[in-house]
């Protein structure tokens, strides 16, 4: 039995891994993670029977063991217990399916820990590459990525690190609200705005690929897993979601990876590399799909792409910046209480306003992830 911990369990990517932990029958969950969504994280307890979670609030972590009493799940809370969770004794791999910058710390944990990371929190990644990669390879541990396009690119790779490349084609659908001009932009919704053209995902990578942020977090995200340069990496626009992204090699050959929207595919291939083991579900058809088209991204229109590379370009805490007021903003905008395109003027404002640091250890990025957060408050 191949033994495993879900941070997320409950969201998006955590369910279809337990989809896939059903599917196969030969993976063992030995501890897993929700934040708020006890009723849901009860159900998936009785059908998985980890022996031990953890949910963020204290009155949560009551509460589900007053549900649970009947099982001999262990319940803590926390950061603590994301940790606990992130370190489980018999886990061999981590999920980190949860969203957000608070994957930092229970990520480093499990690297620590020896667990083989199945990579879906690209936060860490982007605000916290430089200190995650060299820790993985100190602990001789594989970052197996997860996000469609890092999973394309992997498979590209065919899994062989050093393979020399001219470049990364990493596509994107171009969100929503394609096509629109700013002017457009002013007045969409909430709704508008989460509705993606191809993917079902959570709320908070909805948003962010409509703003074509998620695209620039994409672009850091690769950076570091494949250590290549911004130059190296061409975001290509793709509406049909069907290229899920390539890789040009020195000769000019272009290999990619196909297939239909469906995240179980580069779970489950983290999950079992080097294997490919059998999926059930729709299968591209390219008589029926007829065309592919491609375009380039419109910078102007959606900004944050923009800001996201010329974070990356500036590098230091400047990626921690950019990803934590996107962070800040898109709940604000969640809770419609700012207007959409007001996600990349609080983006613009706050790498103006935080000072650069350069080669930022943990604390110094946890510090201006809390500055960041700070001015926004004060200002919005
Ligand atoms: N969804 C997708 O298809 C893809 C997602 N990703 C990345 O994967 C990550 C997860 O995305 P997605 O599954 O869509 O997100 P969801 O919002 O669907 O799920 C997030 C998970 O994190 C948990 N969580 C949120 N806040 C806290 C907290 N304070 N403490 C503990 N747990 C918390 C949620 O718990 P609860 O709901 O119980 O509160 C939930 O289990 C993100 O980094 C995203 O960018 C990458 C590629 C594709
Ligand atoms: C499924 C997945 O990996 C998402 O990150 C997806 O890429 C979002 O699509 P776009 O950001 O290209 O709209
Ligand atoms: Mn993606």
């Amino acid at each position: 039995m191949k033994k495993i911990s879900i941070l997320g369990s409950t969201g998006s990517i955590g369910s279809q891994t337990l989809e896939i932990v059903s599917e196969q029958g030969d993976i063992d969950v030995v501890a897993m993670s929700c934040g708020h969504n006890i009723g849901l994280f009860e159900k998936q307890i009785r059908k998985y029977h980890p022996s031990l979670v953890a949910v963020w609030e204290e009155k949560d972590a009551s509460d589900l063991r007053t549900r649970i009493g009947d099982l001999q799940t262990e319940v803590c809370y926390g950061l603590d217990g994301l940790i606990r969770v992130a370190t489980a004794d018999a886990a061999e791999y981590v999920v980190t399916a949860i969203v957000g910058m608070l994957g930092i710390r229970p990520t480093i944990a499990a690297i620590k820990a020896g667990k083989k990371i199945a990579l879906a929190n690209k936060e860490t990644l982007v605000t916290a590459g430089h200190l995650i990669m060299p820790l993985a390879k100190e602990y001789q541990v594989p970052i197996l990525p997860v996000d469609s396009e890092h999973s394309a690119i992997f498979q590209s790779l065919n899994g062989q690190e050093n393979q020399k490349i001219n470049k990364i084609l990493l596509t994107a659908s171009g969100g929503p609200f394609r096509g629109k001009t700013k002017e457009e932009l002013k007045h969409v919704t909430l709704q508008d705005a989460l509705n993606h053209p191809n993917w079902s995902m959570g709320r908070k990578i909805t948003v962010d690929s409509s703003t074509l942020v998620n695209k620039a977090l994409e672009v850091m995200e690769a950076h570091w897993l494949f250590s290549v340069d911004a130059d190296q990496i061409e975001v290509v626009v793709h509406p049909q979601s069907v290229i899920h992204s390539a890789v040009e090699y020195e000769d000019g050959a272009i290999i990619a990876q196909l297939g239909t929207p469906d995240m179980r595919l580069p779970i489950q291939y983290a999950l079992y590399y080097p294997q490919r083991r059998p999926l059930s579900g729709a299968r591209l058809n390219l008589f029926e799909l007829g065309q592919m088209t491609f375009e380039k991204p419109d910078y102007e229109t959606f900004e944050g792409l923009q800001l996201g590379l010329d974070a990356m370009r500036e590098g230091g805490n400047m990626p921690t910046v950019f990803n934590a007021a996107n962070e800040r903003a898109v709940a604000l905008f969640l809770q419609e209480k700012i207007s959409y395109l007001t996600i990349a003027e609080i983006i613009r404002a706050s790498m103006e306003h935080v000072t650069k640091i350069e080669n930022p250890n943990l604390e110094e990025i946890l510090d201006t992830e809390q500055l960041t957060y700070e001015f926004i408050n004060n200002r919005w």
